[in-house]
């Protein structure tokens, strides 16, 4: 650990500033090197910095000297802010290699530095990586909170009030001759009982901040040329899926990404259901359509899209998978001219539907209904996430679930027979909240949590 390493911390590219980072015991002496002073902590500084082998100026870079202890790692940090340039970039990747005792960071590693010095905990390494990667207003509010540490809060304060049972219940062990007054012991049980009940109600939330750290998942669904892929375009305001004439134009998932006012949500075009029985030439397309009934299984949401033209007659395929979570669409509305009444359509066999529309994907006509009940049932769906300090991996899930069976043990135990069960049972819940901040068991959890990380980070 004692070696210093150095990395891009920007984007790799041109750009306007391109920022290095460099950590460990060599930096100060790094910067000494490069520029020839070692400016005043924490007061950026323009400096010209030369190459030390060949003295050949690189660039003039703002330059900011971190001593340890008071850095994002830690350690002894300097970074350089030079000019965002190929040729700048590569000029101080060159000097830095270089110079002894400095090599390039791994991915990640930074952080690691900073986690190992106590900067942050394992839950607000995770924060970090979230805020990173966030691509929704709602989901950088999640993972701020997270990075400041609420989710290590949460658990680290019902790690105290189960310190606080165990301590009753460790004096009864040591003092085994004199009688547990049954108050305390009804007390200690309900304790433990309340504390059950929380930690139930905290973990019966819908998964709200894993949804909203993925982003929703929406599949669309529908017979071949129902319009689908020309739905998603319009969604997407890009030609993300390839449209046509011909039946069966889709045939894997096309994915895009999209804000709806600060939801994220991630939407699925599929392959056209439809019978290939008997077609024996139709090995793709049998696959993407086994591929989108995968999709419309795992997702949040579905928009089922049917062809107006068809109408009365609903593709089959399709309305077997109409349910509660399934937006009906009826397309090319553009095309007929006398819709059908849609209160009649949703008392029929539609009705097992959250609600039916008519649309156009071609001249987008009754698509801000559409987008006006995508947000609102995303908003449902993600009620909750982004305010209290909610689970947002299923690490954590496991994490409180273990602590909760540890507790449901206890329960079972009685204080006055049984204390050292009691007490073991208490000592494993404790060990399992200890988990989210990462204070135990941390080897285990490292390579998963840090596995997202890229370079310079
Ligand atoms: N008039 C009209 N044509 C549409 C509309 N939506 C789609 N189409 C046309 O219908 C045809 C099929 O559209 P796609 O979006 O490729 O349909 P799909 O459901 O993705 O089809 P597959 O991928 O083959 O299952 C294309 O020729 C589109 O231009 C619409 O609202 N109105
Ligand atoms: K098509
Ligand atoms: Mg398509």
């Amino acid at each position: 650990m004692n070696d210093t390493i150095f990395a891009l911390s920007t984007a790799a590219g041109v750009a306007g500033v391109a920022v290095f980072r460099i950590s460990g015991p060599q930096a100060g002496n790094t910067i000494e090197a490069l520029a020839g002073v070692r400016p005043v902590p924490r007061m950026a500084r323009l400096l010209s910095l030369r190459d030390p082998v060949d003295s050949a100026e690189i660039d003039r870079a703002l330059v900011l000297w971190f001593p340890a202890p008071q850095s994002f790692t830690g350690e002894d940090v300097v970074e350089l802010h030079v000019h965002g340039g190929r040729s700048v970039v590569a000029g101080v990747v060159k000097a830095l290699s270089a110079m002894s005792g400095l090599r390039a960071a791994e991915a990640g590693e930074f952080t690691r530095r900073a986690f190992d010095n106590g900067k942050l905990d394992l839950s607000e390494v995770e924060g970090l990586a979230d805020l990173i990667s966030a691509e929704t207003e709602a989901q950088r509010r999640q993972a701020l909170r997270q990075m400041d540490g609420a989710l290590s809060n949460l658990s680290e304060s019902w790690k105290q009030r189960l310190l606080r049972i165990l301590a009753h219940i460790e004096a009864v062990i040591d003092f085994p001759d004199e009688d547990l007054p049954e108050s305390v012991a009804v007390r200690l049980q309900q304790d433990v009982s309340k504390m059950i009940a929380e930690l139930a109600r905290y973990l019966d939330d819908e998964g709200v901040g894993e949804r909203l750290r993925d982003g929703l998942a929406l599949a669309i669904v529908g017979a071949p040329n129902a319009g689908k892929s020309s739905l998603l375009n319009v969604l997407a305001k890009r030609d993300a899926a390839i449209v046509s004439e011909m039946a069966g134009t889709t045939r894997d998932v096309v994915e895009v990404h999209l804000d709806l006012d600060g939801y994220p949500m991630t939407l699925a075009d599929t392959a056209g259901l439809r019978d290939l029985r008997g077609d024996g030439q139709a090995a793709i397309e049998a696959e993407g359509i086994r591929r989108a009934r995968a999709r419309a299984a795992a997702a949040d949401m579905k928009i089922a899209v049917f062809d107006l033209n068809d109408w009365p007659r609903l593709d089959p395929a399709t309305l077997d998978l109409v349910d509660a979570s399934t937006i009906v669409v009826l397309n090319k509305r553009d095309m007929i001219d006398l819709l059908p009444d849609l209160a009649q359509v949703r008392a029929g066999p539609l009705r097992a539907a959250r609600e039916v529309l008519a649309i156009s994907a071609r001249d987008a006509s009754g698509m801000t209904d559409l987008i006006s009940v995508l947000r609102s049932r995303a908003q449902e769906l993600l009620t909750g996430a982004g305010e209290a300090p909610v689970i947002t991996r299923s690490r954590h899930r496991t994490a409180f679930e273990d602590c909760l069976a540890s507790l449901r043990r206890a329960q079972m135990a009685n204080v006055a027979d049984d204390p050292e069960l009691l007490a073991e049972d208490l000592r494993l819940a404790m060990r399992a909240l200890g988990r989210i901040a990462g204070r135990v068991d941390v080897e285990d959890l490292l390579d998963v949590v840090f596995r997202d990380f890229c370079i310079g980070k």
